[in-house]
């Protein structure tokens, strides 16, 4: 467990609201930018007042709670906002797998935020002006294969697919890495202004290296109030509108697709039942288009019994059918034998948190963890009986695309 240095506690907290800061990326410096933005709104933070590694294992999002409840407890706040996001914030990112090492959370020194029209800052410590430099171009990119070449992994498809056909499980979701170098230092703050803007539909976010643009809502704790958006199902972009209306019309009539996308949907009820007092999951899905692709999406609505954290929702939901499968201990197993990596932050819940338990928590896809100049690119398909290893590879060429326009623009 570690505590920046410098700051003394309690944690001195102060929010109020200012005039409109315009584009909310621009404003990060470049060290330790954390953001979570869709559509313009959101918050962008940098500086650490506080870090903690959450120790591995099935309670971790207990632990990062009661962490976050000493921590934001006996912090002294002035907030003159009184919204979602506003007081202290964490911002945090948990491995998909429960005991791997790596699940961070920050409470940020500062916290710039913007949500209906409003904005404010946060500070923590010290008011601090930080001089922001425009970030530099990353040079050119080259990439490498991750742990899998492309034939190893559509062989590690291949036996998905059996080890489905002959009645082990119904759903698993296999994902792949890829390595990439850049000519210098990748300045997390151009990966973010360019998926900002090309991926408005999604949830850009960074948090201690891991960075990309989820279409995928875990959560949104708002008081009482939880939303989800399940993804499952994926189909690539047209050549015009036509044929994209094609695709689109092929994806949501496809009993492949269905039965994936509701493997997904059931996982999502489940575990929300015994939380919820009320809980509304449409029938059918409806259909998402993204610039790379288009997916089955299910909004889900419920109703919160009181005094639970958005961390108690994470911690019932986590790992989905839309990252895990179906049953999840047997996808888990599979996952861990086909594989052959650590998926680290990919696929695990990434989002912020505030001092009430209100947050935003999305699933950590599209995305990459970054070091240096190297970036580690990840994404991975739902595998069912008649899965067919090529078309697997290029679902995840599409889905890997968002992270390699971010880096070459
Ligand atoms: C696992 C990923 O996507 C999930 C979310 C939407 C659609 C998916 C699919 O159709 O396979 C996946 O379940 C990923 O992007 O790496």
């Amino acid at each position: 467990m570690s505590v920046a240095l410098g700051l003394t506690r309690p944690l001195m907290v102060r929010t109020a609201l200012v005039d409109d800061p315009g584009d909310l990326i621009s404003r990060l410096p470049r060290t330790t930018p954390h953001a979570w933005i869709r559509r313009g709104e959101g918050l962008v933070a940098w500086g650490e007042a506080a870090r903690v590694t959450v120790p591995p294992g099935p309670g971790r999002f207990g632990w990062a709670r009661d962490w976050l409840a000493a921590t934001f407890g006996e912090a002294h706040v002035d907030d003159d906002v009184g919204a979602p996001g506003s007081g202290p914030v964490a911002f945090g990112s948990f491995t998909f797998d429960q005991d791997a090492h790596g699940s961070v959370l920050v409470v940020p020194q500062v916290v710039l935020a913007r949500r209906e029209g409003r904005a404010w800052l946060t500070t923590i410590g010290e008011e601090r002006l930080d001089l922001v430099r425009a970030p530099r171009d990353l040079g050119r990119i080259r990439y490498g294969d991750g742990s899998l070449t492309a034939p190893e992994w559509e062989h590690a498809v291949a036996r998905a697919v059996e080890q489905i056909r002959s009645g082990r499980l119904e759903k698993v979701v296999l994902a792949r890495d890829l390595t990439a170098t850049a000519e210098r230092e990748i300045d997390v703050r151009v990966l973010l202004s360019r998926l900002a803007l090309r991926y408005p539909e999604c949830y850009t976010f960074s948090c201690a290296g891991l960075v990309g643009a989820t279409p995928e809502l875990l959560v949104r704790h708002t008081g009482e109030t939880i939303e989800s958006l399940v993804l499952a199902g994926t189909t690539a972009r047209g050549t015009d509108p036509a044929d994209d209306a094609r695709r689109g019309t092929a994806l949501f009539t496809s009993e492949k697709d269905r039965h994936e996308h509701a493997c997904a949907v059931e996982s999502v009820r489940e575990a929300l039942t015994p939380l919820c007092s009320e809980l509304k999951v449409p029938r059918e899905p409806e259909l998402l288009v993204l610039p790379n692709v288009q997916h089955l999406a299910s909004p889900v609505t419920g109703r919160l019994a009181a005094g639970s954290s958005v961390l108690d929702v994470v911690a019932a939901m986590h790992p989905t059918a839309a990252v895990g499968g179906t049953p999840t201990p047997t996808a888990l197993e599979v996952i861990r034998e086909l594989e052959g990596m650590d998926r680290a932050g990919y696929a695990g819940p990434v989002g912020w948190i505030d001092a009430r338990g209100d947050g935003e928590w999305g699933i950590a896809l599209r995305c990459a963890q970054i070091e240096g100049a190297r970036a580690r690119l990840f994404a991975g398909c739902g595998i069912m009986g008649d899965s067919v290893p090529a078309a697997e590879l290029a679902e995840a060429q599409a889905k890997l695309r968002v992270m390699q326009y971010a880096l070459e623009g």
